[in-house]
């Protein structure tokens, strides 16, 4: 009763009671998960802030494991924006003041040298998929050093609602080498180390004892998935550990996968191939260089044409103007490849108006940038403007849904990171979608495990992307939609495991050998099920 794995609360029969000595111990009266289910669910939408039914929620996860899942899976469109964003960034931000049980493993510098022993304090075995952060960019919120746990845990129970990994494999992990937010610094609940942010060398060797520890412990098969970390980190722990370890960049990667599938099935409702669209994002950070990157590689798959080629339609601003050659030498290297021959452009607007993108992309992390002026300039001289606002949560996002339909008069084709409720616009209902990463890696994660990939690459990333266009009907695209929706996405997330399988074993990375002949069904029958064991 007090392992939330085995707990069932009032769900346990009479027989089971007898049976492992807690008659007594419960009220009479025995209900059925469904009960229990309508009951919690009732129970949350009395809440109207939404961090309590964050904490309510978080609660009957550390009680009631597999209902917490039932209620996840069942009521998905609901409980997402609870568990995760925009409200897991709140949560994030007040998490000191609101721990209430550890959730994670928590790995500090304080624990230099022996983070393997760490490791297997853990009390599961048989972990398969590690979401670490090291909080220095939560979502858009900026450095929220060991509160960025939230995010860890938040995705890992994606894994498990949305792509039916084990509880039990899953393992949250916040790597703490300290914040520089003051304000955390200085907050009497803050839970991290009290100090500045370890950097260079120092950071390098922590994080490089982290992953031999996590090879060491888990072998060569265990996921990694990297969440959150800033920039530079983000990047250099890809490039460093992508050739030994099975890592994955959410940010980077999971986003440039979801993106790149929203845009695929664009095509439908534009009528226009990838190579024919130009580009523009606003921030050149992860998530817009790793997008970039994947549209690229795209195009230059479908045309035959070189990536160099293909890069030329595609263009990024960052916080100092529009990326072009003139600016090359002071350019960090992940924004090297976009510098384009341009003069100088200093605004959004400005570039806007002299690049005249087809698709607007924003991933600055900085809310409110898409103006009235920047949204009408896409509406002059597209008829149907497609805006992606993929900042999160909500306060980053570059505008809103109700925003990019009233500026473009009801003619954007509009998704945003973190959710938006439809619009009413001049007499018609329009529904935004989520082009969120959660679409991707727990499908993605799937496919890897279930195959026993060994290493990442980008044409399962794109696997993923086609697997995931593939599930928008006749019926989305009429309704202006580019994303299917969350209730189908364990169908979604099977379908993305398969293709990504597939492509496992066809590069030779697969390691679950023989190939199994059905790999959707393979995918569909290894999820996981939140439904009670009975302990008779
Ligand atoms: O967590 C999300 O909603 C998407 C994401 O990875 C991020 O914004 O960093
Ligand atoms: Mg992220």
């Amino acid at each position: 009763m007090r392992d939330p794995r085995y707990n069932k609360g009032l769900a346990f029969t009479d027989k089971e009671r007898d049976a492992h000595y807690i008659t007594g111990l419960l009220p009479p009266v025995v209900l059925s998960q469904e009960v229990q289910e309508k009951k919690v669910m009732h129970n949350l939408r009395q809440y109207t802030v939404p961090l309590q039914r964050y904490m309510a929620l978080m609660d009957l996860q550390e009680r009631n494991e597999r209902l917490f899942y039932k209620l996840l899976i069942d009521n998905v469109e609901e409980l997402l924006p609870v568990v995760y964003t925009p409200t897991v960034g709140e949560a994030c931000q007040k998490y000191g003041s609101i721990f209430r049980r550890p959730q994670g493993l928590y790995i500090s510098l304080k624990e230099k040298g022996r983070i393997l022993e760490v490791l297997k304090n853990w009390p599961q075995r048989g972990i398969q998929v590690i979401v670490v952060t090291d909080g220095e960019r939560i979502l858009g919120l900026g450095d929220l050093g060991c509160q960025g746990m939230g995010i860890p845990v938040g995705k890992l129970s994606l894994y498990t609602a949305l792509g039916g990994i084990r509880p039990s494999a899953c393992l949250p992990i916040t790597i703490d080498v300290g914040t520089n937010n003051e304000k955390l610094l200085n907050d009497e609940f803050y839970i991290g180390l009290r100090q500045k942010r370890a950097n260079g060398e120092e950071y390098s060797e922590f994080l490089h004892e982290f992953m031999c520890a996590v090879k060491q412990n888990y072998g060569e098969k265990v996921l990694v998935q990297f969440e959150d970390f800033a920039n530079h980190h983000a990047f250099e722990l890809l490039s460093k550990y992508c050739s030994t370890h099975l890592v994955f960049n959410d940010d980077i990667q999971g986003t440039a996968s979801v993106v790149l599938a929203g845009l695929i099935a664009a095509q439908k409702v534009l009528g226009k191939s990838l190579a024919d669209h130009t580009f523009l994002f606003l921030g050149a950070g992860e998530a817009g260089t790793g997008i970039a990157e994947l549209i690229a590689l795209k195009i230059s798959k479908e045309t035959g044409t070189s990536i160099d080629e293909t890069r030329k339609n595609i263009w990024l601003v960052d916080s100092k103007g529009l990326i072009v050659s003139s600016r090359k030498e002071s350019l960090q290297h992940f924004k090297q490849p976009w510098a384009h021959e341009h003069e100088p452009v200093k605004e959004l607007l400005e570039a806007v108006n002299a690049i005249k993108p087809t698709v607007l992309i924003g991933t600055s992390g900085v809310g409110k940038t898409f103006t009235k002026e920047v949204v009408e300039a896409m509406a002059t001289f597209n008829e149907k403007p497609l805006i992606l606002a993929l900042s999160n949560p909500t306060s980053q996002a570059e505008c809103t849904a109700e925003e990019a339909y009233k500026w473009t008069e009801g003619r954007a084709i509009f998704a945003s990171g973190s959710p938006f409720d439809p619009v009413e616009y001049n007499g018609k209902t329009f529904t935004p979608g989520q082009a969120n990463n959660c679409y991707i890696f727990p499908g993605l994660g799937l496919g890897l495990i279930m195959s026993g990939a060994i290493r990442v690459r980008d044409d399962m990333l794109l696997a993923a992307s086609e697997a995931l266009a593939f599930q928008v009907t006749e019926e989305n695209f009429a309704n202006g939609l580019i994303y299917p929706p969350f209730a189908n996405i364990r169908k979604i997330s099977a379908n993305i495991a398969a293709s990504v399988g597939d492509k496992t074993y066809e590069l030779g990375l697969a390691s679950n050998l023989p190939r199994p002949k059905n790999l959707l069904k393979m995918a569909e029958s290894c999820m996981y099920s939140p439904v009670y064991r009975n302990f008779r």
